[in-house]
């Protein structure tokens, strides 16, 4: 049994030694000392790790705004590129799959074209002058056509893997059959679907993917089998003229990847960077993405940023986000000034970015929110103009200046810059960037010194320090 004692089990055990020795109590105590000393510096550690993490948990939060596809969630996968390199190629696997649906409905809605140049043909009403009038379809063209039927299968297939169930559609069909594209709702983790396929997901894009579905190994069998035919079918002659009659430019549109057909349904295929940032996939819903950025010496930052879907009908879920960002990132495409929006025909896209831009610049729930503009689309701006495109036939104010790059760009420059100046609730800075966030170097660059600033100057000195 235990016997009580007035003097607690520590006090005990910190007594000297009894009999102790002056030279023996000497190196005790420097033992002492030093073992405090070393404590000491172990705290000052753990201190300064707690408040570099307190302040490190504050997050730089960054919203992408702009019209459809006017390349918000290309500027978030340049962000994964620069900040989580390693996730990005994880993602490759998936991102084959659109790229798959990419080519498969450029087929499709060339199909679509045909089968209205046939109709057109087999009508027995007359035609009116304004009438497309399309050029006659051979029996082998028409024979290349059934031919790709199976196609429709290849997309069902990547459709239902990518939706996992529901969270994939078409767009609405009154967008019109040509404008028919799928979309991913981003909240929902459809690349995950893809990973789920393949266990071995670390490395997977550097051999075969031994674990891949029988479904999608099939739909990668059947394109790479219609590979020669859907060449043949997109450099008929005769289909490029009824695409011009049609006037459906594909090269222009998002996801184009037709002249390259042969590479990408090649069965050993795996997408380069460039197919990434090239491939479409338009967003419904909010996707974040999360990243820790450091600054020079500074602590890592957390940085948050958000992708939305741009269609109109989607802008009114961006309002809630507005609150509580830190900066904006708004692309505006220069390219698209001859070009209408897809879910109305009526509005010229350029128009409509110009009024969206003008709508963020004077709203009192950003009067505080850091503007940054991207002027994108520039690679695409400069080859229309250099093909001949005439920019004063649609933006009427330019008058008689020179049709050339230069030119047209500052002059939209000065177009934006002139509305946050006018329309901005208080006087207030903003960056304004040329970009084709395709281009990932240049885009790295670019988003590099945008994140240097937002840490550096007014979120370094007002709101995260
Ligand atoms: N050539 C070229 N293509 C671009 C550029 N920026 C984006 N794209 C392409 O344009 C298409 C649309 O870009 P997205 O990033 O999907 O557009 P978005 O703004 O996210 O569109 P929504 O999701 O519909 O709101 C993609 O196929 C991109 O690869 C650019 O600067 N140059
Ligand atoms: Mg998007």
């Amino acid at each position: 049994m235990a016997v009580a004692t007035d003097i607690d089990p520590l006090t005990l055990a910190l007594q000297p030694p009894p009999g102790e020795t002056p030279q023996a109590r000497e190196a005790r105590l420097q033992q002492e000392q030093e073992a405090k000393k070393r404590s000491d510096l172990i705290d000052e550690e753990l201190n300064r790790q707690r408040n570099a993490e307190k302040k490190s948990v504050k997050s730089v939060k960054l919203l992408l705004l702009g019209q459809s596809e006017s390349g918000k969630s290309t500027t978030l996968k340049n962000f994964q590129l620069i900040n989580s390199p390693k996730s990005f190629k994880a993602e490759r696997t998936s991102w084959r799959a659109v790229v798959h649906l990419n080519v498969v409905r450029s087929i499709r809605l060339i199909i679509e074209a045909l089968s209205e140049a046939e109709a057109c043909a087999s009508s027995t009403d007359t035609a009116g002058p304004d009438d497309p009038v399309y050029p006659e379809l051979n029996p082998d063209l028409l024979a290349l056509k059934m031919r790709l039927l199976p196609l429709q299968q290849v997309e069902m297939t990547l459709f239902g893997m990518l939706t996992h169930g529901a969270q994939f559609k078409h767009d609405a069909p009154d967008e019109g059959p040509n404008r028919a594209e799928i979309v991913v709702n981003s909240a929902t983790p459809w690349k995950n679907a893809f990973s789920r396929l393949i266990s071995n997901v670390r490395n997977s894009f550097e051999g075969p993917d031994v674990n891949e579905s029988q479904d999608s190994r099939e739909a990668r069998q059947l394109l790479h089998a219609c590979s020669e035919y859907m060449i043949r079918l997109w450099n008929d002659p005769i289909v490029k003229q009824v695409l011009k009659v049609h006037r459906l430019r594909l090269e222009d549109m998002a996801g184009f990847f037709l002249d390259s057909i042969e590479r990408v349904s090649a069965l050993s295929y795996e997408p380069t960077d460039d197919d990434i940032l090239r491939a479409r996939l338009k967003t419904i819903g909010v996707s974040e993405h999360q990243f820790s950025l450091k600054a020079g010496n500074m602590v890592p930052r957390n940085w948050i940023v958000y992708d939305v879907g741009g269609a109109r009908s989607l802008r009114a879920a961006w309002v809630p986000y507005f609150d509580s960002m830190h900066a904006i990132i708004f692309l505006a495409p220069l390219s698209c000034f001859d070009q209408v929006l897809a879910e109305d025909d009526r509005v010229n896209r350029l128009e409509d970015s110009i009024l969206l831009w003008k709508i963020i610049v004077s709203s009192p729930l950003l009067k505080n929110t850091n503007l940054i503009l991207f002027l994108n689309k520039c690679d695409i701006l400069r080859a229309k103009l250099a093909s001949g495109q005439k920019f004063r036939e649609y933006v009427t104010s330019y008058g008689d200046r020179p049709n050339d790059f230069e030119n047209c760009s500052q002059y939209l420059k000065r177009k934006f810059s002139g509305i946050a100046k006018q329309y901005s609730p208080e006087p207030r800075a903003f960056y304004t960037y040329f970009t084709s966030v395709i281009d990932s170097q240049s885009t790295s660059d670019i988003l590099g010194s945008v994140q240097d600033t937002l840490i550096r100057q007014d979120l370094g000195k007002n709101q995260l320090l």
